[in-house]
């Protein structure tokens, strides 16, 4: 199989270049739902093994800086998901976020592609502080098909399905309307990098946003679980440079489900692999904020 191919089992895809997925349309089926229910069972077991290590004694090691954390449940939890995904669906392609650290390429191909963040807020998990979350999202022809975020503290199950919506547990979401920064709550997540000019460009945004009387900024220290916020409707807008495409695949598909926004903070389409990103429930807020945002350069997850 070339890079690139891959093979369904037992379907093959009909006609394109070979490289596409296009099923035969079968009446009624749903080809990717049994997908969605595997990875909300998953997210709920690997949540429950977040939640009992939460108050456990932990050995935390550094990745890309001092405060860029890393534990062994993160490495644990992602083995978890992984290998049970592999074993039910072995044609499927996985981007993990301590594979991925630990030298696995970041490539998003046309296969059907889960993208995973084992632990998504580990500085939290590491203090003890509640918002930490599992993120599960999933690509076809590199178009995000849905996502899965819980909450491992507070037991919310986020969950959204391109055409079919964004809910927390049974509950619609729906983002805000709101389209000026003076009346936006806006949050964001600091990112990992602490040299002093990154520290100046991060501090310099919040302060450009402050200026303009948004209402507030806040940082929660989870990306996924403050994009869910985003989604429901309890913030306005969340930009931020220094995540990952598995801290955004899962989210993306909630917040565009629940009628919101996300592109690239260019003000151009969202480049998943890009490390950066602004949500919003309104394009015009979208833009409004990226427009006044100074870049900081995090290089891509697929150098
Ligand atoms: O490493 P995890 O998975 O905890 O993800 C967090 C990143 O580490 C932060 O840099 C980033 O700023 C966000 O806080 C993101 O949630
Ligand atoms: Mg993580
Ligand atoms: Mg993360």
């Amino acid at each position: 199989m070339k890079p690139g191919e891959c093979s369904l089992g037992n379907r093959l895809p009909v006609g394109g270049n070979g490289n596409k997925f296009e099923f035969p349309p079968q009446q009624g089926e749903d080809p990717w739902k049994e997908c969605m229910d595997t990875a909300v069972q998953l997210a709920l077991r690997a949540g429950q093994v977040v939640k009992k290590a939460l108050t456990e004694e932990k050995r935390v090691s550094t990745k890309t800086s001092a405060v860029d954390l890393v534990t062994e449940t993160d490495h644990l939890v992602e083995d978890l998901i992984i290998s049970a995904l592999r074993e039910k669906f072995p044609s499927h392609r996985f981007i993990g976020e301590e594979s991925t650290s630990a030298g696995s390429k970041c490539v998003l191909t046309d296969c059907p592609t889960w993208i995973i963040d084992p632990i998504d807020g580990t500085c939290n998990f590491v203090h003890r502080f509640p918002p930490v979350a599992v993120s599960i999202g999933f690509a076809v022809n590199r178009e995000l098909e849905f996502g899965v975020i819980y909450h491992c503290t507070n037991g919310n199950m986020y969950t959204g399905r391109k055409g079919h919506g964004a809910f927390c547990n049974k509950e619609r979401l729906r983002v805000t309307q709101e389209k000026a920064i003076r009346n936006a709550l806006i949050l964001t997540e600091i990112g990992p990098k602490r040299d002093p000019e990154t520290l100046k460009l991060f501090l310099g945004n919040m302060e450009k946003l402050l200026t303009f009387q948004a209402h507030g900024i806040r940082v929660i220290g989870s990306a996924t679980l403050a994009l869910c916020l985003v989604a429901s409707g309890a913030a306005d807008a969340y930009y931020q440079y220094g995540l990952h495409c598995w801290d955004l695949a899962a989210a993306t598909v909630i917040i565009r489900e629940a009628g919101g926004t996300v592109i690239d903070t260019s003000g151009g389409p969202l480049d998943l692999m890009s490390c950066r990103v602004v949500a919003a429930g309104t394009m015009e807020l979208a833009q409004s904020i990226a427009q006044e945002l100074q870049t900081i350069d995090y290089g891509r997850d697929d150098n």
